[in-house]
């Protein structure tokens, strides 16, 4: 018998939890990394952990700790599973205790403000590691469908198509089918944009302003998100497939997500204060819209759904205002 993959999954909310549990339905052996050494503590013995994914009970496969060290020492996967603008401190203090051989793999979908990097550029700038050691796992993933194991498919980007196989050997199970793919910017900015159009689709959602403006939104995001992408290299097919547009649609139709949540909560006039008091996961599109707006600025590409998320969520502009902004722009051709 071969030796199982081991992973460390470093992250204990909702998705870090719920991908370890493919992990280990898939056959690997998971420690699942906790902040708190009483959620720890409390996934050991009960099995479960309520606070994120209440009701699912974990597998014999996942055990979890608050020993960073502990979980990290011979990973062959070493998965991050944390808010997007945490990475970069976390990873700082996690670097030295990464064994030679670990793959790095990125869950989160944002982009670091201020730098304006995408996660696997935080990953090599701090953990000093290969584009070909680091991977990011996106797609139509949420967190709560995948832990009562319904049926999902998933992208598995690395450059190194083989390290891409091999993960996508350790995390495939009959109900999570993950796909590789080599365009790992096209990936990543498939998922980072999708939440900032997640929240612009709960806006007009919390409005009421129909499903054609839904389409039109869903639709209109993915050009502006892949005028960007090519503008950084990746290849624009990727976003018309499980990163871009699949995520988009499952991102925009879910009361699941969180980002739809927000944006729908801030659509029906609550206050960015209010809205922020009833969210109680991480919505990354909440900080990210500025990052993606910082970067789409670098590169000159004009993205006029991000910019209006970024006048509502971050200006206090009244979404009926930026609405007549948005609908008032040039008439311009469908492709240019
Ligand atoms: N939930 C989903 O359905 C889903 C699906 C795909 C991708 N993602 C992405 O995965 C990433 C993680 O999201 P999540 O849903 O698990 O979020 P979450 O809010 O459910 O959990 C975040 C976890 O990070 C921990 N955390 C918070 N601040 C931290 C810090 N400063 N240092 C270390 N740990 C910290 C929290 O304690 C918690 O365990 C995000 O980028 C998200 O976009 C989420
Ligand atoms: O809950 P959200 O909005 O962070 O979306 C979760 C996943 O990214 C959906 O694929």
């Amino acid at each position: 018998m071969s030796t199982p993959v081991r992973v460390a999954v470093m992250g204990t909310g909702s998705w870090g939890t719920a991908f370890a549990v493919v992990l280990a339905d898939a056959g690997c052996e998971v420690t699942l990394w906790a902040r708190r050494a009483e959620v720890a503590d409390a996934v050991n013995s009960t099995r479960a952990n309520p606070g994120y994914l209440p009701g699912v009970e974990l597998p014999p496969g996942v055990r979890a700790t608050s020993d960073a060290a502990e979980a990290l020492g011979d990973a062959d996967f070493v998965v991050l599973a944390i808010p997007s603008q945490t990475l970069r401190a976390n990873l700082a203090d996690w670097a030295p205790l990464l064994a030679p051989h670990t793959v790095l793999v990125s869950l989160m979908k944002g982009v670091e403000l201020g730098s304006a990097m995408r996660m696997s550029e935080v990953i090599e700038d701090v953990a000093k590691v290969r584009p070909e050691r680091i991977a990011v796992v996106t797609g139509p993933n949420l967190a709560r469908e995948i832990a009562a194991r319904m049926p999902a498919a998933a992208v598995v980007a690395c450059t190194d198509e083989e390290v891409a196989r091999r993960l996508q050997a350790a995390c495939h199970t009959p109900y999570f089918r993950p796909y590789t793919n080599t365009d790992v910017i096209g990936c990543e900015l498939g998922g980072a944009v999708k939440n900032v159009i997640g929240l612009a689709v709960g806006i007009a959602d919390g409005m009421g302003l129909g499903d054609n403006a839904k389409g039109s939104l869903i639709t209109r995001g993915l050009a502006e998100t892949t005028r960007l992408g090519m503008a950084l290299g990746a290849d624009p097919l990727t976003f018309s497939g499980l990163a871009g547009l699949g995520d988009l649609v499952a991102t925009c139709s879910s009361p699941l997500s969180r980002n739809h949540t927000f944006g729908t909560n801030l659509g029906k006039g609550m206050t960015l204060e209010e809205t922020i008091a009833v969210t109680k996961q991480t919505a990354e599109g909440v900080k990210s819209c500025e990052s993606v707006l910082d970067l789409a600025r670098r590169h000159g590409v004009d993205m006029p759904i991000t910019e209006t998320v970024v006048g509502i969520v971050h200006d206090a502009k009244p979404p009926v205002v930026a609405l007549k902004e948005l609908m008032s722009r040039s008439a311009k051709p469908e492709r240019r």
